[in-house]
């Protein structure tokens, strides 16, 4: 058989006729493989012309840089964070990662342009790389008017009065938290985190959804799954061969993904349509489920389905609730636990800190009394905590955009085209910015001291239009948990010093080597 092959192509080449043709089939393959890589140069030339003149590794030809990045969410922040030790004098440097330029920056005036530049609206389109798990909610959006009209329409949901109102139930289940921390008391090296990120979800889901989630219960792991979820996603960015779907969904990492996903939109569906029943069931009461005299207190939820099933029937799919919901609840919760547990290790290495923290909570509101919205102003200078630890450790410690015009930032041109690294956590550290940046202290954040601070070099919330919506909610979640949990327990970590806290990048910041937290019950 073999043999009979091999003697028809043979017979082939040898046919003068079939010879001809298959020379001008090369040739004419040679002729449009080289016309369009002269197309795909030629189109990019303001790119090339853009990053020659930048300093920045060449890297290889196809891949660039792409290999410095290989392993898992630490070796990738680590090769980042190596790349930017080794341009630390620059104020701007280039990077090729693939095909792709990336402008990388710690420079605070190239950040703040940028972040409020209309031309830089749209996040880099790796984000959609983590398209199964949140689609096109508002956080990774694709399209700027889509993502304009959904910001548009969901931010009233998070107004002072609807947040004044929330007060009530972070008390509330900041005291089941509380009692929960009861049964680890003492106990080393508890998973603190995964407790508070139940009571952020709970919250979240309470708050913008009306929706009460059993987050206690066994088997409970949906913080879990996407805390997995965005680590693939992180690898899946820095690995190029991933980027092809028939690749990456063909691996072992693409399979977890895609059961992980499946598992929160599930459970996310869930929260959905016992929200559904639950209007239906308030429905035959009423009318209409929104009464006119209620539209200023919709929830999140409330806003999503009464333009989707009582307003306009197009306005979103039932994907696309999905794909928002999931996103608020991730962006609600893992960012405020995250950062939350973050203080808790902070004040458990600085005990004089937490010492002054307590005094300010028992002066405000004593030892018992639950707190209330008229409380939280007075939480002065455990705010400034807070934006203390948000400084060392900004939950999304890079933020990346791409530019859909150029963007000119003084000294060069950022060509439409390229993406941006914006490094916020280098950022925070800088000693040029931040004068004895590792240092813990909160009165960085003094009134007198803020003015001081460099527009553009404290941004853990991002800046400009597409900044956070949840900035005031967070502060209020977090300033009730962390009050509370405070004036019960005494923390303590085994970290000695903030140095010692490597940290990695699954799209929020995590510490490599857990928080490290043990608490004791306080006597008054
Ligand atoms: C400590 C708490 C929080 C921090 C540090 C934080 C930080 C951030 C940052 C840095 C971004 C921009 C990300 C980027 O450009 O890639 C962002 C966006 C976002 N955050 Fe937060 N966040 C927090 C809490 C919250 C909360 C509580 C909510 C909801 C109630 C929320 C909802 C969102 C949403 C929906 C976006 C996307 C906004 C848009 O693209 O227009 N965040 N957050």
């Amino acid at each position: 058989m073999e043999t009979i092959k091999v003697k028809r192509l043979v017979t082939f080449f040898y046919n003068p006729k079939n010879l001809i043709s298959y020379e001008l089939c090369s040739i004419s393959l040679t002729f449009i493989v080289l016309f369009w890589l002269l197309k795909f140069v030629w189109t990019r030339r303001n790119l090339y012309a853009s990053a020659r003149k930048l300093p920045g590794p060449c890297g290889l030809p196809i891949v660039g840089s792409a290999y410095k990045f290989l392993g898992d969410a630490s070796d990738i922040y680590k090769g980042l964070d190596n790349l930017f030790s080794e341009y630390k004098n620059e104020v701007l440097f280039k990077a090729w990662f693939g095909t792709k330029l990336f402008y990388c920056t710690t420079d605070p005036k190239i950040f703040d342009t940028v972040l409020t530049s209309p031309n830089a609206l749209r996040k880099e389109p790796f984000y959609s790389l983590g398209d199964k798990l949140f689609g096109g909610g508002i956080f990774s959006q694709k399209s700027v008017p889509k993502w304009r009209r959904n910001r548009k329409l969901v931010t009233p949901a998070f107004n002072s009065q609807m947040l004044n109102s929330f007060t009530e139930v972070f008390v509330q289940h900041s005291d089941e938290l509380i009692e929960l921390m009861k049964q680890y008391e003492s106990k080393k090296d508890v998973d603190l985190n995964d407790l508070i990120s139940r009571y952020a979800l709970k919250t979240i889901c309470d708050t913008a959804m009306g929706i009460n989630v059993d987050t206690e219960s066994e088997g409970f792991n949906f913080n879990h799954w996407i805390d997995r979820a965005l680590e693939i996603v992180i690898e899946r960015i820095f690995n190029i061969y991933y980027h092809s779907d028939v690749i990456f969904y063909n691996s072992a990492l693409g399979k977890e993904f895609i059961e992980l996903c499946n598992k929160s939109r599930f459970f996310t569906r869930q929260v959905i349509v016992k929200k559904r029943q639950q209007m239906e069931e308030e429905k035959k009461n009423k009318a209409l489920y929104y009464e006119s005299e209620e539209l200023n207190r919709l929830t999140f939820i409330d806003i999503l389905l009464k333009v989707t099933y009582e307003d306009d029937k197009s306005y979103f799919t039932d994907e696309e609730i999905v794909d928002e919901t999931i996103t608020l609840m991730v962006a609600g919760s893992d960012t405020t636990s995250t950062a939350s547990t973050f203080v808790l290790v902070l004040l458990g290495m600085h005990q004089d800190i937490q010492e002054k923290v307590l005094a300010e909570i028992l002066e405000v509101a004593g030892a018992e009394r639950s707190m209330s919205a008229n409380d939280l102003p007075e939480l002065k200078y455990l705010e400034r905590v807070i934006k203390e630890t948000l400084r060392l450790f900004p939950v999304g410690p890079i933020l990346a955009r791409t530019l859909d015009g150029d963007i000119n930032v003084g000294h060069h041109v950022l060509s439409k085209g390229a993406s941006i690294c914006l490094a916020v956590l280098r950022l925070h550290r800088s000693e040029k910015y931040w004068p004895n940046a590792l240092k813990f202290d909160p009165d960085r954040f003094l009134p007198q001291n803020v003015a001081k601070i460099q527009p553009g070099s404290y941004v853990p919330f991002s800046h400009g239009p597409r900044n956070c919506f949840g900035l005031r909610y967070a502060m209020i979640t977090m300033k009730v948990m962390l009050a509370t949990i405070l004036r019960r327990y005494k923390i303590f970590t085994d970290y000695k010093s903030i140095e010692e806290i490597d940290v990695k990048c699954s799209v929020v910041i995590r510490p490599i080597n857990g928080y490290k937290l043990r608490y004791e019950s306080r006597e008054y």
